[in-house]
């Protein structure tokens, strides 16, 4: 068997003594390394070939773990340390194999490739590749299914005539899956609950894994489009690892492009993965899935519950589910047979993962795509530099799409100049913004608010002594949400109610609060607009994709005439009736040091813009700012992002900032101020030199102090050709933190707070 042979081969094995088959178990935690474990006489028939799922013991405990590769494929310098050997008489025995498939070797060479490249411990990049197989509940779980005979008193409205149609349908299914696909809350589901209409019925298997039909609905596309479908479509037939940017402007059709090579790729019968940003975006583009190819998608993210985790986890293990879509976790799924990589909206920051393991899921598409043999589309209307500059220098094809679908126009962009046209005091709108929504609205257009900070008010203060209301456990002012009477810290999730008094000088109803969030826009649209159907849309306004699915079926059936949100509403909708979009405050994202602020803000702009006039009526977009010189307003005016990116370009590459170098970034936390210093000094000192390198800092973080932990940055900066990794490796080993005290590495680092 396998891992007897592969025990013969272990150089550290004792001379003279028996040896006993042995297998490498990767665990998903912290340690560095795969532990040897025993192959038992009761396994000795089992199939313990790499990819085997097992339990094992640890400690006192049992652990599920994965058999490792004896061969790692990483070049020895990013390769971590190898584990000591354990002398035979030492090793514990694998408890048993599980009922469960094995991991692929694709998925464990990216397992192997991610921690290397990110610098974390293989385990903890393994967990989120197992995270849903170590619980497995088995008792059938219940969903609702339509009364028969329905209950003779019944109340009927279109929203219960909805979720009843919707149960007819398709069967039991659960309340929240009823509720999205219906369009409507989940209260409505419980009503009809309550009422005797719907009763309890075990459910059948998920419908997310019937076999899409390329065939079935494809589009009818001419010109640009023809060709990029083209393209894809060969791409993905041919198979084989490449990259391609498809860039195209708002409403280009990208994403009904981008359905060609998933059609392609079906046709070949191989997996495809398509990532989102922005999971609340999935309800719109599962319904647009299902009508290109009459069947559903299956959904991954972090709010799947914990039975369709894992019947999903199964279902691509086992090549059942063809077509997953998901957040950035989704990478760590195990397909078998991974044919294509969808990337939307490539430039988004969403898609860095910033706690535990951090990893940008773009780059590490790239990754997984090279792994499995198989094209990566790249999808964006503002791409970022980092894919411009690959595209530069011919790494990436690129295929471009310049005009709108359906002879749809491009919106005309504005800016607002709010010191020629401020808004009355007290306010936050400016007259030229809300004429023009009184005219959209007024045509029996839509319109749109976008503010990209929930709550009330970002800054509380005393009219009196000038306290700032701040968080006690972070760098942060407290922001009020009025509708819950609270301030709270949108870093670490404290809260207190809003004080009566002042608690420094205690001055009583002095404290104001200073800036809008989205909460006070939307009072004062209430009141300036008081005939206007409002919707508000921010992550804390709806929880949930069911309520997201709900808040865009209403905007769709227009019983929405304004909709007011944070950056939830700048994602990929189609609203066709929405004409007018106005940013609040333009400016926003410019300030404090970000190497990428102005990129970011224009593509977050720029996105915003793209949800007016998608249809025939010409679109308008207002962007209120205070600097309407600064180059960022001036490139979302005119619309020329290619002379904008330029310019981005030849500011970063002379001192070689990304992606014309390369950046890592360590950040030191402590329990202590004295403790964060001491360890960042201490990296300070142990910092490498060398041609074609430089360490910033240490500096106090701009978060100097998150949920109680003080904290101090440093700042690797090397050229490209640079490999930071064994760089770091290396640096890091020269240095123990103080008691109390850790390190964190960031490569490629996204945030610098
Ligand atoms: N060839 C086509 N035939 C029919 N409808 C099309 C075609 N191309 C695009 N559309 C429609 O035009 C609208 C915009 O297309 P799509 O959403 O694919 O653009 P996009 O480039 O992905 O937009 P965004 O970047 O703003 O998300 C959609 O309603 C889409 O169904
Ligand atoms: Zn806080």
């Amino acid at each position: 068997m396998a891992h007897a042979s592969l025990d013969k081969r272990d150089p550290t094995r004792k001379p003279g003594k028996t040896t006993r088959p042995r297998v490498r178990v990767l665990l998903p935690l912290p340690f560095p390394g795969p532990f040897d474990y025993a192959v038992p006489d009761s396994l000795a028939d089992a199939d313990l070939r790499p990819g085997a799922i097992v339990s094992v013991p640890l400690g006192r405990r049992t652990e599920t773990g994965v058999v490792w590769d004896n061969d790692s494929v990483l070049p020895p310098e990013f390769a971590p340390p190898p584990m000591p050997a354990v002398a035979d008489g030492r090793l514990k025995p694998v408890a048993a194999l599980l009922d469960l498939p094995p991991l692929p070797a694709g998925l464990r060479r990216f397992v192997d490739w991610v921690a290397a490249y990110t610098l974390s411990s293989p385990g903890m990049v393994l967990a989120m590749a197992l995270r849903t197989t170590a619980t497995i509940p088995t008792a059938p779980v219940l969903g609702w299914t339509v009364a028969d005979p329905p209950p003779p008193d019944l109340r009927e409205t279109p929203t219960r005539r909805k979720v009843l149609e919707v149960v007819s349908a398709h069967g039991p299914l659960t309340a929240a899956e009823i509720a999205r696909r219906a369009g409507v809350g989940v209260g409505v589901v419980r009503g009809l609950a309550d009422a005797g209409a719907l009763r309890p019925a075990p459910m059948a298997a998920p419908p997310a894994f019937a076999r899409p039909d390329p065939d079935h609905n494809p589009p009818v596309l001419t010109g640009q489009q023809a060709d990029a479908a083209h393209s894809l479509r060969e791409l993905a037939t041919q198979g084989g690892f490449s990259v391609t940017l498809l860039e195209g402007v708002t409403g280009s059709g990208k994403t009904e492009i981008y359905m060609e090579a998933i059609a392609a790729c079906l046709a070949r019968g191989r997996q495809a993965l398509v990532l989102l940003p922005e999971i609340a975006l999935s309800s719109q583009w599962t319904g647009r899935f299902a009508r290109r190819f009459g069947a559903e998608p299956a959904l991954w993210h972090s709010d799947l519950g914990p039975r369709l985790r894992r019947i999903t986890w199964r279902a691509v293990a086992d090549g059942a589910a063809p077509v997953v879509v998901g957040a950035r976790s989704a990478l760590f799924l195990p397909f078998p047979d991974l044919g294509l990589i969808i990337v939307d909206e490539e430039h988004e920051t969403a898609f860095k993962q910033e706690d535990g393991v951090t990893y940008h899921a773009r780059d590490m598409a790239v990754v997984r795509a090279r792994v499995a043999g198989a094209p990566v589309v790249l999808v964006s209307a503002t791409p970022s530099l980092e894919t411009l500059a690959n595209v530069g220098a011919g790494r990436y094809r690129h295929l471009v799409l310049t005009a709108r679908h359906g002879g749809a126009t491009m919106p005309e962009v504005r800016t607002i100049d709010m010191r020629a046209h401020p808004p009355e005091r007290g306010l936050f709108l400016s007259p030229v913004l809300t004429e023009a929504i009184t005219a959209a609205t007024g045509r029996g257009e839509q319109a749109m608010l976008f503010l990209n900070r929930r709550g009330y008010a970002p800054l509380t203060l005393c009219r009196t002594c000038g306290h700032r209301m701040q968080c006690p456990n972070c760098t942060a002012w407290l922001v009020e949400h009025r509708a819950r009477q609270i301030l709270t810290c949108h870093h670490c999730g404290y809260q207190e109610p809003v004080p009566p008094a002042c608690p420094q000088c205690n001055a009583e109803a002095s404290l104001t609060p200073i800036g809008p969030g989205v909460e006070r826009i939307t009072e004062e649209a209430r009141a300036t607009f008081p005939d206007l159907r409002i919707q508000v849309m921010a992550s804390d306004t709806l929880p949930g994709p069911a309520a997201t699915a709900d808040a865009v079926a209403r905007i769709a059936r227009r019983e929405i005439d304004l909709v007011i949100g944070t950056q939830i509403v700048a994602k990929g909708w189609h609203f066709p009736h929405l004409t007018l979009v106005g940013v609040v405050d333009a400016d926003l994202g410019l300030g404090g040091g970000d190497l990428r602020a102005a990129e970011r803000t224009v593509q977050l702009l720029h996105q915003v813009a793209g949800r007016a006039g998608r249809a025939e009526a010409p679109g308008q977009v207002l962007l209120q700012s205070y600097t309407p010189d600064h180059p960022v307003m001036l490139a979302l005016v005119s619309g020329d992002f290619e002379a904008f990116m330029r310019q981005e370009a030849e500011q970063r590459r002379p001192g070689f900032w990304p992606p014309f170098g390369r950046l890592a970034a360590l950040i030191v936390s402590a329990d202590t101020p004295d403790a964060a210093d001491a360890t960042a000094r201490a990296l300070g000192h142990a910092a490498p030199h060398g041609e074609g390198l430089q360490v910033l800092g240490p500096a106090p973080a701009p978060l100097a102090v998150l949920r109680g932990r003080h904290r101090r940055r440093l700042l690797l900066r090397t050229r490209r050709d640079v490999a930071v990794q064994p760089l770091l490796r290396h640096w890091l080993s020269l240095v123990k933190p103080e008691r109390g005290a850790r390190i964190d590495v960031d490569i490629d680092p996204v945030s610098f707070l």
